[in-house]
């Protein structure tokens, strides 16, 4: 998937972190059905206060916009994940026994924290750019996995996340993400980005962010 044309450019750039992201033993063990049922939900748990998170970065990305397009298109992603999203989590943990009440109240795993406040602090530290730079591969990441994994699973066990992932709303979502990723970058560094002495910090983002992804599955496979 490219979604764009700035996220392949940042993707290359992170080399063997983005396969060790995507191809994570977490994911590929969703894709033939052998993830412990356990580990599936600690991640999930996990993943809900991470959403919760993620909600305020994108709502921190509205006041760091510069035209209303780009305050329209952070909105949609806050709505995004507010209201559709994280649906999948509430729905499968209560199908569990496990209440809403108690997704928001769980304990924040320590490989939570540093991502969502990574993700924050890029946004608080920096501009946009900095943000949308930490921000892209928790979205794009995603559309990426799902369309690969409802191309190739081989076991239903985990097909309700493969198909919110694959499914029209989310990839839709991933391309008005690379959508606005481009036009925000074409605005502040101009038509060959790769020359802008912002460019490297940018990709180091991008690159800390997946690797922070890649930590976040490997917390859902620890005992
Ligand atoms: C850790 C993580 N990264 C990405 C996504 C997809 N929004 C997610 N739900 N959780």
């Amino acid at each position: 998937m490219s979604y764009g044309t700035t996220f392949p450019l940042w993707r290359a750039a992170a080399g063997d972190a983005w396969q060790a992201y995507t191809r994570h033993p977490f994911v590929e063990a969703m894709r033939d059905g052998t993830l412990p049922r356990a580990a599936f939900l600690r991640y999930l748990v996990q993943d809900y206060l991470f959403l919760v998170h993620f909600s305020r970065a994108w709502a921190l990305a509205v006041t760091k916009a510069e035209t209303l397009d780009e305050m329209r298109a952070c909105a949609a992603t806050v709505h995004g994940l507010l209201d559709q999203e994280m649906q999948l989590h509430v729905e499968t943990c209560a199908a569990e026994g496990i209440p809403e009440a108690d997704l928001f109240a769980a304990r924040e795993a320590p490989q939570n924290i540093a991502y969502t406040r990574y993700v924050l602090d890029a946004g608080h530290s920096g501009d946009l750019l900095d943000l949308l730079a930490a921000l892209a591969p928790c979205v794009l990441g995603y559309g990426e996995i799902g369309a690969r994994l409802s191309a190739e699973a081989e076991h239903p066990a985990y097909a309700d996340w493969i198909a919110t992932y694959a499914g029209a709303d989310y990839q839709r979502s991933c391309r008005e993400v690379g959508a606005l990723i481009d036009a925000a970058v074409a605005r502040r560094l101009g038509t060959v980005p790769e020359t802008s002495p912002r460019w490297p910090r940018l990709c180091a983002r991008f690159d800390m962010a997946t690797r922070l992804e890649a930590d976040f599955w490997g917390m859902g496979l620890a005992e």
